[in-house]
């Protein structure tokens, strides 16, 4: 794994355009700016295209969609197709309603991405096992589904990047697994959010979206141990999220390769 390309980030100091959800967008805005690129929220159809097109990379998040807003995300989506500006897809909450549903499906029919980020029952739903209440992950023994992780991915053209205790990646053919991390990422909101907001911070620095997943994922996971080790007896939640953007401000490619436990399993189908 090369660590080192993470510091492309702060040297090619990317422009992420992002249509995201009303719930975590400032933290997105943070993260990006946390890790050296640079945000701009735009989620009004009048301008969607226009923006992705001046940009080096799209995040598009349906976390609180609503109908103007999904045409704005297929119109950014295509234009950043057409400019070779690369997408990331984070499917909120894809199984637990259907508009969500259908929205993903429209999406994937006209938007070509470079990764799709989602917890297991996101990815799971893509897969057709339709999964989840709200948010949160609920898909069970992930390793029966892995195969049709992988099929997705191919199938698609696309990289999936599943997070969990455990988080895979799979473009097909190459496989991932990455271990770090810690339970209290998921007590707090967003940060299934700001990792997909990294991978696009990646991504528009000319990462491979490959790598940029395995990447985005380490960065964040090795964040939460930093955080959570530095955590005094009395304090909790709410310092951990104040740490936690310190330890994304501060992170770099020799703390990466130092508590990086990446498995890479290339060429493994
Ligand atoms: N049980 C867990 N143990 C350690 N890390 C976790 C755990 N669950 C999630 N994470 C980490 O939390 C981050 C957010 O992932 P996740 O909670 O799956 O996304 P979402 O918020 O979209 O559901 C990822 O970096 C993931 O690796
Ligand atoms: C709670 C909630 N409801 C709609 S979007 C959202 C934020 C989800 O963020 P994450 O998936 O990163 O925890
Ligand atoms: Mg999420």
């Amino acid at each position: 794994m090369d660590w080192k390309l993470w510091d492309r980030i702060a040297e090619v100091h990317p422009l992420i355009h992002q249509l995201t959800n009303v719930v975590t967008v400032n933290d997105c805005a943070n993260i990006t700016l946390a890790c050296g690129a640079s945000p701009v929220m735009a989620d009004a159809p009048e301008e969607a295209a226009e923006m992705a097109a001046a940009s080096d990379a799209v995040v598009i998040n349906i976390g609180t969609l609503r109908q103007d807003q999904l045409e704005a995300m297929a119109q950014a989506g295509e234009s950043a197709n057409k400019q070779g500006v690369p997408v990331v897809l984070d499917p909120v909450g894809a199984g637990a309603t259907r508009l969500r549903l259908q929205a993903v499906d429209r999406l994937l029919k006209r938007v070509r991405f470079s990764v799709i980020r989602g917890n297991s029952s996101e990815i799971g739903t893509l897969c057709g096992q339709r999964s989840g209440r709200g948010v949160d992950a609920n898909l069970e023994d992930l390793d029966s589904h892995l195969s049709s992780f992988r099929s997705l991915a191919k199938n698609l053209q696309t990289v999936i990047a599943m997070s969990g205790p455990v988080d895979y990646v799979t473009d097909g053919e190459r496989e991932a697994y990455v271990e770090n991390g810690t339970p209290l990422l998921t007590r707090v909101t967003g940060t299934g959010c700001m990792l997909t907001a990294v991978i696009g911070c990646c991504l528009g620095a000319g990462i491979e979206p490959f790598h940029a997943a395995i990447l985005s994922l380490a960065a964040v996971g090795i964040a939460g141990e930093m955080a959570e080790a530095s955590l005094s007896e009395t304090e909790g939640i709410g310092t951990f999220r104040i740490r936690f953007f310190d330890e994304m401000f501060r992170m770099n490619s020799k703390t990466l390769e130092q508590a990086g436990k990446v498995k890479l399993l290339e060429k493994s189908v």
